[in-house]
């Protein structure tokens, strides 16, 4: 799904309203009735709510959502935050609407308002601001919206959690509604991913408010939201006729004494993603252990004891996975040097791997086209430097991707894939992910999809959708702060 700028938006809601011969307020009707349906979905049963209302079109959807939730038997009230002299055209439509044909209480508050008076109803409904703002919030705007979000009620932003800037940065201790849920119109909104304010957003529900199909897909964005369906659309089924060579033989490098563990989640978090064979190469310390824990997995010994070691293979792998609990001595550096030379097919370096990267640049030259770094934030700043700001970091990965040939994911609350600039940003998962291990299963997810000849990119996209979704479905059944990684790994039968 691409994610739009709010010009772009603009844009297409122009071009809709053209091209399917309907009014901005027709449009707007569109908009708010689904925004009902989703209301209705998660209050599961009325309950009072108090609609705060600005004077733009945001405030249009916020005095259409009053209407017919009043329609609807809802107790509702509604608070107007008159913060331009006049009402954007369909604002008013619904603001005379709600006058002539309910008995909503409609309060419009001002500067010179009393905020002390002040008081919410159980759920608080956001449509004080949308993609417009841009600027900072009035003063008596910040003032409501703190104390909304101070009010023990359920909040829901409408579009976008008022104060939240689209078009650039929120500047640091800013007001934002803190939503619990932000039902978005047509597509999420890059600024939501940032960690800057993503807290505010709750969860994320994005409504198809059936904008240009055709005209959006001309529009160029260099951010991509992946869903289900963007999934879908390069994901393999499976021949009955087909064996195990088909699905490619992954050789695992790491480990060492005392942190076998993570090779061993590698490696099976890579056979519970359809990868035909996996090979580990082991620490001598570690072949029973490997064995024992993961008996599908063949396994080499190092000519080292405790560590990896640069080792002659009696077979050719289709790619290699190399770095977790791989170390960072003299030997560890000798054997990710060997492997990244010994590879001609794109590689991928996660944990130790990548630390080692940092630290010895000149690898980077022998790195295989298209090889995969899965660094977390700690790993990203080694490898890319320091960055101001999140656009920055987002300009410093397209750069680094690019000035390398290689596929860069980033681990964060949203992981962003980056390649060929463009910047793919992952829909799954959960703050239950931020445990040890989590990274060790997701490079041997991602690994498996290489050896089943998915290109670079869509291996990374998708192993990280499946390792997010399989944190979401032990999630439904489960709290986020159970979740382990080898959870990640016995449900990941259950995300495609
Ligand atoms: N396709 C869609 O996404 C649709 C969106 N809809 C809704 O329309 C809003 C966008 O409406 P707009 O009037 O452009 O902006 P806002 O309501 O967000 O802002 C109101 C208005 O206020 C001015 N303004 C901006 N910042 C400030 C400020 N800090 N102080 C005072 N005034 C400010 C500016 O002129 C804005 O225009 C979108 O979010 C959706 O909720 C349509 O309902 C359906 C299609
Ligand atoms: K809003």
């Amino acid at each position: 799904m691409k994610i739009l700028t709010p010009s772009q938006l603009h844009k297409a809601d122009q071009y809709t309203i053209e091209h399917q011969k309907i009014s901005s307020w027709e449009l707007m009707e569109r908009a708010s009735l689904a925004a009902v349906e989703k209301i209705k979905a998660i209050l599961k049963a009325p309950k009072p709510v108090t609609v705060l209302a600005g004077s733009g079109n945001n405030g249009g959807d916020g005095l259409a959502i009053a209407f017919h939730l009043d329609q609807l038997g809802y107790e509702v009230e509604v608070l107007v935050l008159k913060y331009t002299t006049e009402y954007s055209k369909d604002c008013k439509i619904n603001f005379d609407r709600l006058q002539a044909k309910t008995e909503i209480k409609v309060e419009e508050f001002t500067e010179d308002s009393n905020i002390e008076s002040l008081n919410f109803k159980p759920v608080i409904i956001d449509a004080v601001f949308g993609i417009g703002l841009n600027r900072a919030l009035p003063e008596f705007v910040e003032k409501v919206i703190k104390k909304a979000n101070h009010a023990q009620a359920l909040r829901i932003a409408i579009d976008v959690p008022s104060g939240l800037f689209l078009s650039k940065l929120t500047p640091p201790q800013s007001i934002v509604f803190e939503a619990d849920y932000t039902l978005t119109f047509q597509c999420p909104k890059l600024n939501f991913f940032l960690p800057d304010y993503g807290n505010a957003l709750g969860k994320i529900q994005v409504i198809d408010i059936g904008l240009d199909k055709s005209f959006i897909n001309k529009l160029d964005s260099d951010f991509e939201f992946v869903n289900k369906k963007y999934i879908d659309g390069f994901y393999k089924v499976r021949h009955r006729f087909s064996h195990k060579g088909d699905y490619g033989h992954l050789l695992v490098a790491g480990g060492q004494y005392g942190i076998m563990g993570s090779v061993s989640l590698t490696a099976k978090a890579a056979l519970k993603s359809g990868v035909g064979k996996v090979t580990v190469l082991s620490p001598q310390c570690g072949v029973e252990i490997l064995q024992h824990s993961v008996p599908e997995a063949m396994v080499i010994p190092s000519d080292d004891i405790e560590q990896v070691s640069p080792k002659h293979l009696n077979f050719k792998p289709s790619n290699i996975c190399i770095g977790m609990g791989l170390g960072q001595s003299k030997l560890a550096v000798k054997s990710l040097t060997y492997f990244i030379r010994l590879s001609k097919q794109p590689i991928l370096i996660d944990a130790d791997g990548l630390n080692i990267l940092s630290k010895n640049k000149n690898l980077f030259e022998d790195l295989p086209d298209q090889s995969i770094l899965t660094p977390h934030q700690g790993e990203l700043k080694r490898l890319i430097g320091e960055w101001g700001d999140q656009y920055d970091k987002l300009d410093k990965m397209k750069k680094f991707s690019r000035q390398y040939n290689i596929i860069l994911v980033s681990k964060d609350a949203y992981t962003f894939t980056v390649y060929d600039d463009q910047v793919y940003i992952n829909s799954t998962g959960n703050s239950g992910l931020a445990t040890a291990g989590s990274g060790d299963a997701l490079a041997g997810i991602i690994s498996s999809f290489l050896c089943q000849n998915y290109s670079p990119l869509e291996s990374s996209i998708l192993g990280v959708y499946i390792h997010g979704k399989a944190a979401d479905f032990y999630t439904t059944s489960n709290s986020e702060l159970s979740l382990t990684a080898s959870d990640v790994i016995n449900c990941l039968g259950k995300t495609l």
